[in-house]
């Protein structure tokens, strides 16, 4: 087992990452013991896993464990679906006490972590993510929330989990197209912050989509300590954390426009990669090289590359809203040669342009 601390001062967590660790009643007690808890998971991870899960808890020392199965998908990553958490915890009587337990990928965490927040102004919370993408990158770092039609992710909270359970084996059950997904936010890891981590992502993508689980722990563990590193520089993102959004003004603007659950989040963020870097290489910031290796990764790692026709002005105009923006200029995530990142407006013809030559349509 590998852990990690994310130093937020009196806020800290560990984040614990191994294989069987569902089983592992000794890593919960810490935060579950001698309370009620909800577990909060959706149609499908929940019978998969929510039986071992519960077990787990009981033997942790939770005095009572109640489930809230929720609908699977990010169009369900809305306001009356986060109700139903609502529902749950106050038809259980729920308390202040009472743990939250998030179990399932990063549309279940961020729905989660959101409830933890609000319930009674908040109680904890504990993430047990099941997919790559949640591993490797949104059960760390407190960012919480639900999408708005006009927006993803317009309406949330920072708010810490208390603990984050990394079980590599849940990963086996996991479809080829979200392994993918996970491997678009490693691929941001490495681009943002350590171009020996893009080696070592690049030189062995067979053995990742092999599900290899040794690597799969290792890239765990590597994109944990990235991102746990810039999150407690910067937990609010006041400035630095924002690098974090490498490929996500042009992904998040994909999601919203083809609409919700249309291109997984995953897929947008690898598509936006390869148009952030596109424009970085028109603005002289990458060489072509570069530019084309981070296209060729995305692509290895069997992640769409080419923009939906989704026009010109309707990516303006859904990026207009992103939540980085200041005085109204588009605020983009763009790198100065690989492994060095910052915020930067750009020339709104140049990224016009840009997008219309990769094929986005006008
Ligand atoms: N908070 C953050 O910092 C942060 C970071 C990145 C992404 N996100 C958010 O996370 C969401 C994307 O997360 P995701 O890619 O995990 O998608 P997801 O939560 O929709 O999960 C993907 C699919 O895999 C299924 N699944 C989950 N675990 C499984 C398992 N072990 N076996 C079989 N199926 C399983 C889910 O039911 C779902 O159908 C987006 O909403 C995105 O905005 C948040
Ligand atoms: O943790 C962060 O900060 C990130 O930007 C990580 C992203 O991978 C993630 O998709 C996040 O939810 C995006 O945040 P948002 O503030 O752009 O909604
Ligand atoms: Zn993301």
């Amino acid at each position: 087992m590998h852990s990690l601390n994310v130093d937020l001062g009196d806020r800290s967590y560990p984040i614990h990452i191994g294989n069987g660790l569902l089983a592992r009643a000794e890593l919960f007690a810490p935060v579950v013991s001698g309370r009620t808890v909800m577990v909060c998971t959706n149609t499908t991870v929940g019978p998969l896993y929510a039986d071992r899960l519960n077990a787990t808890l009981r033997e942790a020392g939770a005095k009572a464990v109640h489930t809230v199965t929720l609908p699977d998908g990010e169009e369900y990553k809305d306001w009356p679906t986060l109700q139903r958490v609502f529902d749950a915890l106050l038809q259980h009587h729920c308390d202040r006490k009472t743990v939250l337990v998030a179990l399932g990928g990063g549309v279940i965490g961020d729905m989660g972590g959101f409830a933890a927040s609000a319930f009674m102004r908040g109680i904890p919370f504990i993430q047990v993510p099941t997919t790559l993408l949640s591993q490797v990158d949104s059960s760390v770092g407190g960012k919480t929330g639900i999408n708005h039609p006009l927006g993803k992710n317009m309406i949330g909270a920072f708010y810490q989990p208390q603990l984050v359970i990394t079980d590599i084996a849940t990963l086996n059950t996991l479809p080829d197209r979200e392994l993918s997904c996970g491997l678009a936010e490693i691929i941001k890891h490495g681009a943002i912050a350590d171009t020996a981590y893009l080696d070592v992502v690049e030189q062995n993508m067979p053995a990742l989509l092999n599900r290899d689980a040794e690597l799969l722990a290792l890239v765990v563990k590597r994109s944990c300590e990235i991102k746990a590193d810039v999150v407690s520089k910067d937990e609010r993102e006041g400035g630095l954390r924002a690098i974090l959004n490498f490929g996500h003004t042009f992904g998040h603007a994909i999601e919203a426009g083809m609409g919700y659950g249309q291109w997984y989040h995953g897929e947008a963020v690898g598509c936006g990669m390869v148009i952030a870097a596109e424009l970085c290489k028109r603005m002289g910031r990458l060489s072509a090289e570069e530019s084309a290796r981070l296209k060729k990764v995305v692509i290895q790692a069997r992640l769409p590359a080419m923009p939906p026709k989704l026009g010109v002005n309707k990516f303006m105009e859904l990026m207009a809203h992103d939540k980085k923006n200041d005085a109204g200029a588009i605020k983009y995530v763009l790198l100065n040669g690989l492994g060095k990142a910052n915020t930067s407006p750009a020339d709104e013809a140049l990224v016009r342009q840009t997008l219309l030559e990769l094929g986005a349509g006008d």
